[in-house]
């Protein structure tokens, strides 16, 4: 994120209620922590022998003290040791904790989980306990209270850096590093520290709001600040003596207290904001939505199951908004198999997601037309997408809770939407799993996802989205991960699933050979867009279309003959040029091609095609594979 960029997300917190306040309150206290001793220290130490135990009056607001001192003055004055201290005190923690929470995995094995059996027990302990034993250890006295609300907060703060780290050390780019040989320390520094700096400047802050509480309890006990120094608490404590005489003498430095501890926490919400809705943020920063290109209309066939028109998915990013999904449209009829190829980055996943009402804020989804089951999806109840939709993913095991038996999360679905019992449910769960031909299907209910192997975790999948009465299956990359006997099994049940429940198929691949043994109709993504929709023994038109045939290999490829690829990468999704999207790679490119950009237009029954010199000649959208199967 650019400086830029960043300082229009705090303007925009600040901008809130929460954010506001704080900043409001947060400017006071600091304002008051530098002016308050210059402007009236002198004021708040002058002893008045005719003022002495004074309650508010117009020339003391909030009464005198037993030498007559104003009380007001002198808790402007203690904001700067209160809140000096109590800042202190948090660096001081923060720091202890954040070396006690990284040391573990600098130290030697044993040494680290010494220190974390440490940190665990310490935990353990109250705060304030703590900081009173700590207190006693260090000696009465500023000094010795600030060492003793840093080492009673550091515990926590290990705890929370261990969590942290935890959580990002098992990270791609952390194995990547160690792989790459570099250093622990260095590791730590570079790569897991920075990782983490977010949750913990948000959580010191809050901290500091707490320590200020416990400095002014220290102080309020005596064992604070000690005369002739003075913080809130010890202000607070000399007004709670005299409270039966002058009950407002006390009311100053709780005010003040509370306001300060207010403010330091309204800023850990407002940071925690910033850090939480980023990405909301940049939406806005992002400006207006591109609109999209307008697309052909008319009404989809009556059979539909799924009818997507001009649909486009838009991300915001620092530079304005990147669309990756350029005006997709496309119709699934009932009980049609339907597979969509493209490279890498050709949109593929992100239209599937968008179908399935999955893609997340701050990602846009917008359509002219979104139906499923001749109803838009917007208006779709959970329970009719649940039922009727389901989605089988590339990783399964990603996709199933690795804590719960995956019987369990079969028969959840059924539970939900069916109202089934548990126990039915679960018999349901059971039966499905023996369509899927999962082995020993009620022992195997029993288990945990990781006692599956690939394959038979895909098939549970689908199985669960089998609970229901599927109408459309959206299967993503199903098979990449795994070997091709299994691929073939996987394959197949998508089929019999299909002709069993008529449940119409969406198969997602890069591989164009599985698409056309699967397939009714084919769709080719390029940049985003559909390039051509054909069947799948149909005559390829378009040149990506073409060259992506070309480069399909198979047992009969010719193995003396160098392999054919095509030349160039497709553009970034915010990178995508004026004209068609493939000109820049595609052989028969003309001026015109690099200027307009081709829509998606009929080019015979079943078959549609977005390109301004499609070229003539038999190739077949049926892969190499197949025709020698
Ligand atoms: N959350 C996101 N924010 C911004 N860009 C995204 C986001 N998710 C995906 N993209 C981009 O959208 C483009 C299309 O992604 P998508 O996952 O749909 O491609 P795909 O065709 O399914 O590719 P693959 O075969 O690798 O899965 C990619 O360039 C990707 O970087």
């Amino acid at each position: 994120m650019t400086a830029r960029r960043r300082g229009s997300v705090w303007v925009a917190a600040v901008r809130t209620p929460v954010g506001a306040c704080s900043a409001v309150l947060l400017a006071v206290v600091v304002v008051l922590a530098v002016v308050a001793p210059l402007v009236w220290g002198d004021g708040a130490a002058a002893i008045d022998t005719d003022a002495i135990g004074q309650g508010p009056s117009g020339a003391h607001p909030f009464g005198t003290d037993s030498l007559g001192r104003d009380l007001l003055l002198r808790t402007l004055v203690a904001t700067r040791l209160s809140i000096g201290l109590a800042v202190l005190a948090t660096a001081i923690g923060v720091g202890t904790g954040v070396v006690l929470g990284t040391l573990p995995s600098v130290l030697p094995r044993w040494a680290g989980r010494l220190l974390i059996a440490a940190v665990d027990i310490a935990v353990a302990f109250p705060g304030l306990l703590l900081a009173l034993f700590f207190a006693v250890i260090f000696g009465v006295g500023t000094q010795g209270a600030v060492l003793a609300i840093a080492f009673a907060m550091a515990p926590a703060f290990a705890r929370l850096v261990q969590t942290l780290s935890a959580s990002v050390s098992g990270r791609d780019y952390i194995a990547a590093a160690r792989i790459a040989g570099v250093g622990r320390l260095r590791l730590l520094a570079r790569h897991v520290l920075p990782n983490i700096g977010e949750p913990l400047v948000v959580n010191a802050t809050i901290g500091a709001g707490s320590s200020l509480l416990a400095f002014a309890g220290l102080s309020f006990l005596g064992i604070g600040v000690q005369a002739p120094d003075y913080d809130w608490g010890r202000l607070l404590r000399e007004g709670l003596d005299g409270i039966y005489v002058s009950p407002v003498a006390a009311l100053a430095p709780a005010a003040a207290v509370v306001l300060a501890g207010l403010a330091f926490n309204l800023v850990g919400e407002t940071v925690a904001a910033v850090v939480g809705v980023r990405t909301r943020a940049t939406r806005r920063a992002a400006g207006p939505l591109p609109a999209p290109r307008p697309a052909p209309g008319g009404e989809p066939a009556a059979d539909a199951v799924l009818a997507v028109e001009n649909l486009q998915v838009a991300f915001p990013g620092p530079g304005g908004w990147t669309v990756p999904v350029r005006g997709v449209s496309f119709t699934v009829r009932a009980g049609e198999a339907i597979g969509v190829v493209g490279e890498s980055g050709s949109g593929k996943s992100l239209t599937a997601l968008a179908v399935s009402r999955l893609i997340e804020a701050p990602g846009v989804v917008t359509a002219d037309r979104l139906e499923f089951a001749g109803k838009p999806l917007a208006s779709a109840t959970d329970r009719e997408l649940g039922t009727a939709l389901a989605m089988v993913f590339q990783d399964p095991m990603t996709s199933f809770n690795p804590a719960r038996r995956v019987g369990g999360q079969l028969a959840e679905v059924s539970e939900r939407h069916h109202g089934l019992s548990r126990r039915q449910a679960f018999a349901r769960a059971v039966e499905k799993l023996t369509a899927v031909r999962v082995p020993a299907a009620a022992r195997r209910a029993r288990q945990y996802p990781h006692e599956f192997s690939g394959g038979m975790r895909q098939r549970a999948m689908i199985g669960m989205g089998l609970m229901g009465e599927p109408k459309l299956v959206i299967a993503d990359e199903p098979t990449t991960a795994l070997d091709v006997t299994v691929q073939r099994q996987v394959l197949r049940l998508l089929a019999r699933t299909r002709e069993t429940e008529g449940a119409a198929i969406l198969l997602i691949s890069h591989d164009i050979a599985v698409v056309s043994q699967t397939c009714d109709r084919m769709l080719v993504m390029y940049a985003g867009r559909v390039v051509e929709d054909l069947p799948t023994g149909g005559e390829a038109r378009h040149p990506y279309t073409r060259a992506l045939l070309a480069t399909t290999v198979d047992l009969g490829t010719d193995r003396d003959e160098p392999l054919e690829v095509i030349p160039g990468r497709p553009p970034a999704p915010d990178q995508v040029p004026p004209g068609c999207a493939f000109a820049d790679r595609c052989p028969l490119a003309s001026e015109r091609c690099r200027t307009e950009d081709p829509v998606l237009e009929p080019a015979g029954a079943g078959h549609r095609v977005a390109c301004w010199h499609p070229p003539a000649g038999v190739l077949s959208g049926q892969s190499h594979e197949e025709g020698a199967a």
